[in-house]
């Protein structure tokens, strides 16, 4: 394995481009950051060194893949990379010493974005995938974002993490996501003024039909997709409907937040440490429809509702508190979560790659298709999941579900089936219109 650098600045062509639904055929751009390498170069006097230059357009990547190992870049007197990201070298030989595992690879889109900005140290630092797990990150970011990507990447660098073994940035989701193992898609449009709801599905419809394109092409064939960017029950659809070479129980949609902002209010009702709540299922849509299961949720290993014994505060105030935390705290902070975001993204990817204790589940929006509910299928509908820690998981089958509940994930089911007849067209019957009520917001939204 070895680091490539790049430096330049993106050139003219439009931000529409890194959007395109079909693969452009030559990349406007392809840049390969290397970090870390200068800490490294330090530690193993009996490693192969290796100092070289990949800088920037696409030519140059072959050129340089056709190069010797030996010195250039820097030395050759190019100016478009600078000082580690010009530099190079194997690591094979260290990571037999330390018996690391083998390198993953993890592709962030939005890694320019607020959410990225802390999560991408987690990932860095270990606390994701564990301490002898090197990693390499892959941050897509479009024309519009570029300068700061290279910043983030230059933090990084700085950082010193002994585990980030690469960093690579672009903006083409071909480029970025080549044999990916982690692909976690947080950016998106966020709703603008005046815009229709409709309007916000079918821009972010249309990046993530490109993302989900780019991944069926060139990510590792057991590629796992957590999609963050909203809507993003119905951005995880589209995604996975482009592409059908992957497996589509491999997409997920983040709700491990609002599963741990249900923890955190059960916690708070019935006065333990949040360590003390288990068995908390958020099902549905990522909205102000989703439904925070205080039915099959546990405290201290007992049913909530024997401990907390207030069914009134349990179906209307715990469940709007957990359904509009986003929307208060974006009236307090003036922006959207970020850092419980990050920690809650950690948190999904360490239930898949961690076995689930015994007895416990958490909480994903997947996949409904052969779904043991009865959800309506081939929408992606959070539900409650356990991993024997291989990536995979398996729906929970020992949860009770009783008229109150139903109701509820039958609206968040008829909320996503609208979304989904105003994505997809080619869905609806022709009685069935594109209409999204006004219950369908954002947990951010007023
Ligand atoms: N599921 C969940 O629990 C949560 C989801 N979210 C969602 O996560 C997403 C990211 O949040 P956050 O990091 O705070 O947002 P930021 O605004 O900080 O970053 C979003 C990124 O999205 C990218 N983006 C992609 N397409 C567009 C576009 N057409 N217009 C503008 N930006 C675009 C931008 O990067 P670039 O230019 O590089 O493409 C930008 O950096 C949002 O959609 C938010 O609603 C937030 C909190 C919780
Ligand atoms: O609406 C948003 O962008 C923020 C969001 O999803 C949340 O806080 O759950």
């Amino acid at each position: 394995m070895a680091f490539m650098a790049a430096g330049a600045a993106p050139s003219s062509s439009s931000a529409a481009s890194a959007l395109m639904p079909t693969r452009p055929e030559t990349s406007p751009l392809q840049f390969f950051h290397a970090h870390a390498a200068r800490r490294a170069l330090f530690r193993s006097p009996s490693r192969t060194r290796r100092s070289q230059l990949v800088c920037s357009l696409d030519a140059t990547k072959q050129a340089v893949q056709e190069q010797s190992p030996t010195v250039k870049g820097a030395a050759a007197g190019r100016t478009d990379c600078f000082g580690v990201f010009c530099t190079t070298y194997d690591l094979r030989e260290e990571e037999e010493t330390k018996s690391w595992k083998k390198v993953v690879n993890v592709a962030l889109s939005g890694a320019a974005g607020m959410i990225s900005n802390h999560l991408l140290f987690k990932l860095a630092s270990g606390e994701v995938f564990g301490p002898d797990q090197p990693i390499a990150l892959r941050l897509l970011g479009s024309e519009r974002s570029f300068q700061a990507l290279e910043g983030v990447a230059m933090e990084l660098e700085d950082s010193l993490y002994p585990l980030l073994r690469e960093v690579s940035i672009g903006i083409d989701p071909y480029e970025v996501f080549e044999d990916v193992e982690w692909a976690l898609l947080i950016g998106a449009k966020p709703r603008g003024p005046g815009m229709e709801r409709a309007d916000l599905l079918n821009i972010n419809g249309q990046i993530f039909a490109q993302q989900g394109k780019a991944l069926n092409a060139v990510a590792s064939r057991n590629v796992k997709v957590l999609v963050v960017g909203n809507p993003c029950n119905t951005n995880a659809l589209i995604c996975l409907k482009n592409a059908p070479d992957l497996p589509p129980k491999n997409f997920h949609a983040l709700t491990r937040l609002d599963e741990n902002r249900a923890k955190c209010q059960l916690a708070l009702k019935a006065g333990v440490f949040y360590d003390m709540i288990s068995n908390m299922t958020i099902w549905g849509n990522h909205s102000t429809t989703q439904v925070p299961d205080f039915l099959n949720a546990r405290i201290d290993g007992k049913p909530a509702r024997q401990v907390i014994r207030d069914d009134k505060w349990l179906m209307e105030e715990f469940t709007k508190t957990v359904q509009k935390r986003g929307g208060v705290l974006i009236q307090k902070w003036g922006r959207s979560s970020a850092a419980s975001t990050a920690v809650s993204i950690g948190d999904a990817i360490r239930s898949l790659i961690t076995p689930t204790p015994e007895g416990d589940w958490f909480s994903s929006a997947v996949y409904t298709n052969g779904n043991p509910y009865g959800i309506a299928e081939d929408i992606v509908f959070s539900m409650p999941g356990r991993s024997k820690g291989d990536g995979d998981y398996e729906l929970v089958t020992d949860v009770v579900i009783d008229g109150f509940l139903w109701d509820r994930i039958k609206k968040s089911e008829a909320e996503l089936l609208a979304e989904k007849r105003c994505v997809m067209p080619e869905c609806m019957q022709d009685d069935e219109l594109c209409e999204i009520t006004e219950d369908t917001m954002l947990p951010g939204e007023k």
